[in-house]
Formats: C-alpha cells, structure tokens, sequence
C-alpha cells in the first residue's frame, strides 16, 4: 500500500448500530485541526475533551457532544484522528457522517472499508498482525475466558513470545551464516558453538508455544458438539441441562447465534457450538423439500464437528424397534471418524443399568447426574488442558505457522546430526524456520493475507 493511499482520511461511525447513549463518529489521517476547527467551531486541544456543538453547513448545531483531537502519531492508527462522540441516535450519527465526508471533501476523505483503522494502526506500527487480530477476537470473544486471553495477545503477550523465539532464532542464524564464510571452519562450527544444543533449546521453546496457541485457538473457535440420537431420547433436555448457568455470552456473529437447534455454551471458558440434529433419523422418508435440506444440514454439521455426542434412552431400551432405529442412525454415524464419537446414555434416574457389552456414559439430563463426567470428557476430546490465565488468543493460522516453524527446525536437526553436516542446507532450514515464524506477526506476509485479515473486522474498526 503506498504512503499516499494511507494518508486519505477515512471516516466511520465507531460504535455499534442502531440506538445508543453515545455514539461516535471516528476519522483518522492527516489535517485534521481544520477539520475539527470547522466541525465544532473551536481549536482543539491534542487529547483534550471539548464540549460544544457539532455544525452543520448553515452554522446550526447537528448535536452537542465531546469532540477529542489526537495529533499523529500518538493515536490509535499513528496518524491524526478525530472522535466526535455525539447522543448515540442513528440519524444524529448518519449526520455526523455525512457533515465529515463534506467538510473533508478537499482532503479526500472517504468512508472507512472494515477493519481500516486498525489496519493502519498496523502499517504505522502501533500494532502487530498479531495484536490486530486480537482486536477483532476481543471484540467477538464469546466467553470471559476468551475475551480475557484476546486482551492479554492485543498487550502483545503472543507477540512478546514470538518476538522472543524470532531473536534466538536469528542469533543461531547469524552464527551460522559467519561460519558459511570461512569453509575451513565448518567441521568445528556445530561443535564450537554448540549450534546442535542451542537449537534443540530453540525446539523445546518452540513446541511450548505451539501447544498453548492450541489452546489459545481453542478458546477462540471453540468445539463444535453434534447432539444426534432418535426423538425423545433428551437431546434437548441435555442442551438446557449443560447450558444451565453456563451460556456463553450470545452475539451477533454468523455460527455463535442462539436459535432453535444451535446454541452456544461454554465449559470453562471454552466455547463450545452445539448443534441439535432433530430429524436426523427421517432423512429416507423426508416428506418435502423443507425437510430434506434440514436433514442435509444435520449431516453437514456431523461432517465438520468436533465431536458427536450420540444419544440413547436407557428407558427404551429394550423396544426392538427403538434399538432398530438406534442402529441405523448408529450405521450412517459410522462413517464419521469413530475417534469423534462419544456414546452416552440418557434418563440414568430411571434406575437402569449401561446396556451389557455397551460403552458410554451413563447421565440424567433431568437430574443431572453424570453431566460433569460428560463436560470433562468434551474438553478432553477437545485438547483443552491449559489454565486460562496463562493463555493468549490464537487462530489456526499461528498455529500452522508455529507448526512450519517447528517442521524446518526438525529439518535443521537432521542436517546437523549428520557426520558431514552440510552447513548451508542448516542455514537454508533456520531461514526458512524464522520467515514462518514472522508470518505471525506480520513482519514477513503477503498482501493478500492482510486483506483477508482486516477484511472480516467490522466496520469502524
Ligand atoms: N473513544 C475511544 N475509545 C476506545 C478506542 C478509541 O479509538 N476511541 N479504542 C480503539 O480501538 C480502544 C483504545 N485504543 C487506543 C489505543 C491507543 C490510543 C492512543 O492514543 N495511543 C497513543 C498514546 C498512548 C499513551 O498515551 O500512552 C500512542 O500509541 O501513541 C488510543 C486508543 C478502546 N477504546
Ligand atoms: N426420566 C428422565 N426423563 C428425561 C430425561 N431427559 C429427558 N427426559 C424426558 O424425555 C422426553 C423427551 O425429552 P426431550 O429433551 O424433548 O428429547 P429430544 O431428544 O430433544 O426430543 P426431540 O426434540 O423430539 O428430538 C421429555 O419428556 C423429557 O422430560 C432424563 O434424564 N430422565
Ligand atoms: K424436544
């Protein structure tokens, strides 16, 4: 992106749509004392609130409120911007807009595309790629816990740690890249420098990492639970039953909406996605286009989850044609990966016995029995096994990276433990280890990541 482009002023109404007590309309870029000066009729002083009217064209006040000046490059973006913090109407904010956009016209102001501040937050350097991204997971964080790891890797406690590898991995570098000059040393260099030690150091650090931003990834995607089983058997009593007082926080975003057959939940601070796949079990006979697209639906969502919870009713259990049923559903399940499947069985207050030669949990929705045993064992299908305080929001895409990182310093150990190690193909693997690990934070991506990334922030952001 050139210097230029960044420049034009952006503006955008900052807080969320529909009513609000305040709502406000952000612009970042430069020239923005005379913007300000138009806008409220006063000179503004850098970080300090001024109350007073918001003006119209023909000199009437839009709005009363707080206008907030922030000089480059001590703002949020590291360019100037300009808050005016108005009664959060959304006809009062659309003003706003429209008066901004006017009074910018010379300067090329425009409105701001998703995630635009706080892209240019990451060009001037305020941020990481990293942070940046725990800007959008802070703000669709569904649990406390994943709202609290965001805030710790938007601090940078990701970033630090990777910053922190990145260094080690560099100091080996240039070691070894010294050494590339002066061939007659080669033989003596791995030993000298006791390169094979300190990069099975930097391994060890490595896979540390890596196994908390699983975690940290956890927190943030969540697992994504399929309840199958016939009618009746308490699919739902059990989704109201583990929901309890353990709802997570509900938003707005596609996938963590509360309806009738999804609904979010969370079990220590994980999210976890169920899915109730209600007339799973008349897909053969689905009487209507309707009912067909539902059951291909509930397929799909057994495709992609996490883990199926398939469940019976100990009550009805020795009716031939329930165990029938319970069969064929048990069959097309059979396709999915076996790992993924837990067996568990419902209605544990009827005072009957786990079938003979079965496997499975035995619980009572209605009373909750065996509930805590069944939340256990979906945190550990998940991997989950961190102390939420020491964990920072992660996404699969640092995991992959932290994951091609860890491959190429594997490789680097395998030329070094060869008799005649070539030392330019250890030089190769550690460069190639360090650019994987500086895709995390962005000092090494490509173009089109960036866009993919600042693409899904929301507007004003
Ligand atoms: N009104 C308002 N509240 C907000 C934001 C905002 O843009 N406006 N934020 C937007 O996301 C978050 C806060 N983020 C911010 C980050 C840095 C700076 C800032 O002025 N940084 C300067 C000075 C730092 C300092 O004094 O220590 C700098 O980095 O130089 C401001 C807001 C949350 N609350
Ligand atoms: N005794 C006993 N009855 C239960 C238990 N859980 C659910 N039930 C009863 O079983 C019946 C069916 O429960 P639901 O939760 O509606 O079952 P479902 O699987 O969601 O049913 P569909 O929505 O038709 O698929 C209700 O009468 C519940 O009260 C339990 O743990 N013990
Ligand atoms: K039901």
């Amino acid at each position: 992106m050139s210097l230029a482009r960044h420049l034009d002023p952006i503006v955008a109404i900052a807080t969320a749509p529909g009513r609000g007590a305040v709502g406000i309309v952000r612009v970042s870029g430069r020239g923005l004392v005379a913007l300000g000066q138009t806008l409220t009729g006063a000179t503004l002083q850098p970080r300090r609130a001024h109350y007073g009217p918001f003006l119209a064209a023909d000199g009437q006040p839009i709005d009363h409120g707080l206008a907030l000046y922030f000089p480059a490059p001590h703002s949020y973006t590291g360019e100037d911007v300009l808050e005016l913090q108005a009664h959060g109407g959304p006809v009062v904010l659309q003003l706003l807009l429209a008066r901004c956009l006017e009074v910018g016209t010379h300067l090329g102001m425009r409105l701001a595309e998703p995630g635009e501040f706080t892209q240019r937050a990451f060009l001037n350097d305020k941020l990481d790629l990293a942070q940046a991204e725990a800007v959008a997971d802070l703000i669709d964080a569904s649990t406390e816990a994943a709202a609290r790891s965001a805030s710790r890797s938007l601090a940078g406690a990701f970033s630090h740690e990777i910053d922190a590898l990145a260094e080690r991995i560099v100091t080996l570098r240039m070691l070894v890249e010294a050494t590339l000059d002066f061939p007659e040393e080669e033989i003596d260099f791995l030993e000298a420098a006791d390169a094979r030690g300190k990069l099975a150091a930097i391994q060890a650090a490595v896979a540390g990492v890596l196994a908390r931003a699983r975690q940290g990834a956890l927190l943030r995607e969540g697992l994504r639970v399929v309840l199958a089983g016939q009618p009746n058997v308490g699919k739902s009593s059990l989704l109201n039953a583990l929901a309890g007082a353990e709802l997570a926080i509900v938003t707005p975003i596609a996938g963590t909406t509360r309806d009738r057959v999804s609904e979010t939940i969370q079990i220590e601070g994980v999210p976890i996605h169920i899915t109730d796949t209600a007339g799973l079990r008349d897909d053969a006979d689905a009487s209507d286009e309707v009912e067909r697209i539902g059951v291909a639906r509930s397929w799909e969502s057994i495709a992609s989850a996490d883990a199926i919870v398939f469940l019976h009713d100990l009550t009805r259990w020795d009716d031939p044609d329930y165990q029938a049923a319970d069969a064929v559903i048990a069959q097309r399940l059979g396709v999915a990966d076996p790992a993924r499947l837990l067996q568990v069985f419902n209605k544990a207050d009827s005072g009957r016995p786990l079938p003979p030669g079965r496997d499975g949990l035995c619980l009572s929705a209605r009373t909750g029995e065996g509930l805590e045993a069944l939340r256990h064992a979906l945190l550990a299908r998940a991997g989950w096994q961190a102390a939420p305080e020491g964990v920072f929001i992660a996404r699969t895409r640092h995991v992959q990276a932290l994951r091609l990182t860890a491959e190429h310093l594997a490789q680097a150990a395998d030329h070094a433990a060869q008799a005649d190690a070539a030392l330019d193909l250890f030089a190769e693997e550690l460069r190639l280890a360090h650019q994987a690990l500086q895709q995390i934070t962005g000092k090494f991506s490509a173009d089109d990541l960036l866009g993919e990334i600042f693409g899904r922030f929301c507007i004003g952001k």
